[in-house]
């Protein structure tokens, strides 16, 4: 073994360097720091927003210099040439800008992901090199000579496979990690592809689609980073607990630009977290809605029935149906949004009014006689609540909730549907908005605009104020040389911002609902309604989309059963299609008794193989009292696999109407299985901590656990049979990484009967 040991500390010869650059260029980077802040408060507004600037540009690359200390370097290619390329987290180059270490995004990374024995592309070994901390702890190498191959290559290959299985088997903490070390094949076709268009990731359970989502947003960063560090990235998931599951990979790929949320979560400012019936959500994500509202806010521009007289001045006029016709049709012409619409209408009936008055007095108006009746007409209450009435100023909340609220308006807004789908949606004034209102609030929203002249002027003063600042951060960068492609003039300019605080684009974007991104991921994106979608890529007019997700997982009865259904209604049908076929996460016997059970409900799975086996991965354990019986397996699993230090997740899954059972009986028994001390630390643990939680189907979408108890399939599929909720049952079964154990009093559902 005395050539792996020479082996071995020859990497760690390497690794020791690499390390030793980062922290020079970290040094270097905090002692840019500390001058710029030592340089102190002194100085005029523009030095010391100038020196904001840079702080924020210093600080900004000593915390991305941190974020790669895990894992910084961990494959190198032999090449044919004899060169002996690094790949790591990021590009390294000595004081001579000759490279020591290539970016896994760039270009000359890519044959570490894809090169084959049957397409070496110019490589002759590829290596992981395995690290713990700064210490190299193993090697594994693969030939990528055709002689060397024995059996026959097809896709489902592993390349460094003892570096894919290992990071397999690790015990999971309830975060996800990055997989930059060990992507495969045909994930990295999918991470590199380029921005252009809308990319649709279809994919089994656990076939990575969320790690090659993050990892392609990362990938989009660095290959157009000037468009996409303006416009910004957002990451659309299913639920905040998602987007903390996810929240680390980003930032541990040196990315922490991306704006995430959900769709509740779309509109800022609005909060919707109130939960609704599946039939009402499903109604409220038809498109539909897209007429509907904006039949309701026609509504809100309207003819009176009669002419409506007036006094004004001791003259008596009428707000006459024809003028009004008139203006509205005026206003109409702006295509503005109704608000911002309105000035013009009330502008053409004060005008109007005037010409009245004119005619009825026959009198000679100077201006000033006509400012002085215009200020009179517009302060006439009278005319203000006819004018009011014709052409209704209105926000997006009172508009939706009115509609919810008040059949009348509902009935002439959405004429399509029928008497008990109105009923369905009907709510007393002031209840809380729900997720699928979100989509239909930001239409309202986009029709109606806001009444904000004001607001304009100013954002016309900011704009100008701004192309000074963007010459003048242009002419800094030149003199200071601190652009080298990590920041540029607009990016500098908008840090040099005078007014308020120092607002990343990130910041700024998801401030701002009208805000339009370069680039937008989409994950468990199956469970969208079409509303959600008319939402989503409303912000990325470029339609540059990255959509991942199973449409055999789909639990939200608004969500989709296709693809092709989902998507050409938004996207016209200009959308491409790529899909993952390898189980990473589930062990074969559990993925394989999934598959069977999801194909046997008829549901559009996509093929999937399992890319390891483990022994007793599935157990069937039927019982008379299946609470008593889940809440024992899961104090057995959480002692095997649930460990002190925060690491190992058992997760008990089952029906809502079960889970407050199970968490009570297991509750009883922790203490007796694994010591009152460590259940007491358990209990503790808040949910989204929680090392063993009971939770519904629903509440695991995306996650992972180590062990899974599935309780009673049947009552997670319900009554309904073949319309039952399938999908779910197909989640739940394909969380655990290690063991499922499935514990049942009623008949397996087909597909998860032992077989032999
Ligand atoms: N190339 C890889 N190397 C190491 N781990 C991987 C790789 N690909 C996927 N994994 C791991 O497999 C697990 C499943 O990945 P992920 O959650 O991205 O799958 P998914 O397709 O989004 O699953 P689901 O459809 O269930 O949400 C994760 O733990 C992920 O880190």
């Amino acid at each position: 073994m005395a050539g792996r040991q020479d082996e071995l500390a020859r990497e760690q010869e390497v690794v020791d360097r690499l390390y030793a650059r980062l922290d020079t260029l970290r040094a270097s980077a905090r002692a840019r720091l500390a001058d710029v802040r030592r340089s102190g408060p002194s100085g005029s507004p523009q030095n010391r927003s100038e020196r904001d600037a840079f702080a924020t540009l210093y600080s900004d690359r000593a915390a991305r210099l941190d974020a790669v200390e895990d894992r910084l370097a961990f494959g190198r290619l032999d090449l044919d040439d004899g060169e002996q390329r690094y790949v790591g987290r990021i590009g390294l180059t000595d004081d001579e800008h000759r490279s020591l270490l290539t970016d896994w995004r760039a270009p000359a990374a890519q044959p570490f992901y894809r090169a084959t024995a049957v397409q070496p592309d110019g490589v002759r070994r590829r290596r992981h090199v395995v690290t713990a901390g700064r210490t190299v702890t193993g090697i594994e190498d693969e030939l990528l000579d055709l002689d060397a191959v024995t059996d026959g290559i097809d896709a489902t290959t592993l390349s460094g496979e003892g570096a894919l299985l290992a990071s397999l088997a690790q015990r999971r903490t309830g975060r996800m990690g990055d997989i930059v070390a060990t992507i495969q094949a045909e994930q990295d076709r999918i991470v590199r592809d380029e921005l252009a268009g809308a990319l649709v990731v279809q994919g089994g359970p656990g076939t990575g689609k969320t790690a090659v989502a993050l990892h392609r947003a990362a990938y989009l960063l660095y290959a157009h980073r000037r468009l996409l560090e303006r416009s910004g990235v957002l990451l659309v998931g299913p639920s905040r607990a998602f987007l903390r599951y996810i929240d680390q990979v980003l930032p541990s790929l040196g990315e922490t630009g991306v704006v995430a949320t959900t769709v509740a979560e779309l509109v800022p400012g609005l909060r919707a977290d109130a939960v609704e019936d599946g039939a009402a959500a499903e109604v409220k994500g038809r498109l539909l809605w897209r007429d509907a509202v904006r039949r309701a806010v026609r509504a809100r521009e309207r003819v009176p029935a009669a002419d409506v007289p007036v006094r004004v001045d001791g003259v008596d006029l009428r707000i006459r149906r024809r003028d009004v016709r008139d203006a509205i049709a005026r206003a109409r012409r702006t295509h503005k949004p109704h608000n911002e619409a309105r000035p013009t209408f009330v502008r053409e009936m004060l005008n109007r009014l005037v010409d009245q008055y004119r005619t009825r007095t026959d009198a000679e108006l100077s201006d000033h006689d006509v400012a002085v009746l215009l200020e009179d007409l517009r302060s006439d209450r009278d005319v203000r609540v006819a004018l009011n009435l014709a052409w209704f100023p209105i926000s997006a909340e009172k508009l939706v909730s009115d509609l919810w609220a008040k059949p009348h308006r509902l009935a002439q807004a959405a004429p399509e549907l029928s008497a008990a789908e109105r009923l369905l949606l009907h709510r007393a004034p002031g209840f809380p908005w729900t997720e699928a209102d979100v989509p239909i609030l930001d239409e309202a929203a986009e029709l109606l605009g806001e009444d904000d002249s004001v607001a304009k002027a100013e954002a016309r003063a900011r704009e100008a104020a701004r192309v000074a600042e963007v010459e003048y951060a242009r002419r800094v960068l030149e003199s200071s040389g601190a652009g080298g492609g990590l920041v540029d003039a607009e990016t500098l300019a908008s840090r040099f911002a005078e007014s308020g605080p120092l607002l990343t684009t990130a910041e700024r974007a998801s401030a701002d609902r009208t805000w339009t991104y370069g680039h937008v991921v989409v994950d468990e994106a199956q469970e969208l309604s079409p509303m959600a979608w008319h939402a989503i890529v409303r912000r990325v007019p470029t339609r540059s989309l990255t959509i991942v997700g199973d449409v055999a997982q789909t639990s939200s009865a608004a969500g989709a059963r296709s693809w092709d259904r989902a998507l050409d209604a938004v996207l016209g049908g200009h959308w491409r299609i790529a899909e993952l076929t390898v189980s990473y996460r589930t062990p074969a016997a559990v993925a394989d008794a999934a598959q069977r059970v999801a194909d046997a409900a008829g549901l559009p799975t996509s093929p999937l193989t399992a890319a390891r086996d483990l022994p007793g991965a599935l157990v069937l354990a039927p019982s008379t009292d299946p609470v008593d019986a889940a809440a024992r397996a899961a104090a057995d699993l959480a002692k095997e696999h649930v460990g002190p230090d925060g690491a190992g997740r058992v997760a008990v899954v089952a029906a809502a109407g079960t889970v407050p059972g199970l968490r009570a009986a297991l509750a009883d028994l922790l203490p007796a299985v694994l010591g009152s001390e460590e259940a007491a630390r358990l209990a503790v643990q808040r949910p989204e901590d929680a090392q063993v939680t009971v939770v519904t189907p629903r509440d695991t979408k995306g996650l992972e656990y180590d062990a899974v108890v599935l309780v009673e399939p049947r009552d997670i599929v319900g009554a309904q049979g073949a319309g039952g909720r399938w999908g779910d049952l197909y989640v739940a079964m394909t969380r655990p990484t290690q063991r499922l154990v499935v514990v049942h009093a009623h008949e397996l559902p087909a597909g998860l009967v032992h077989e032999g």
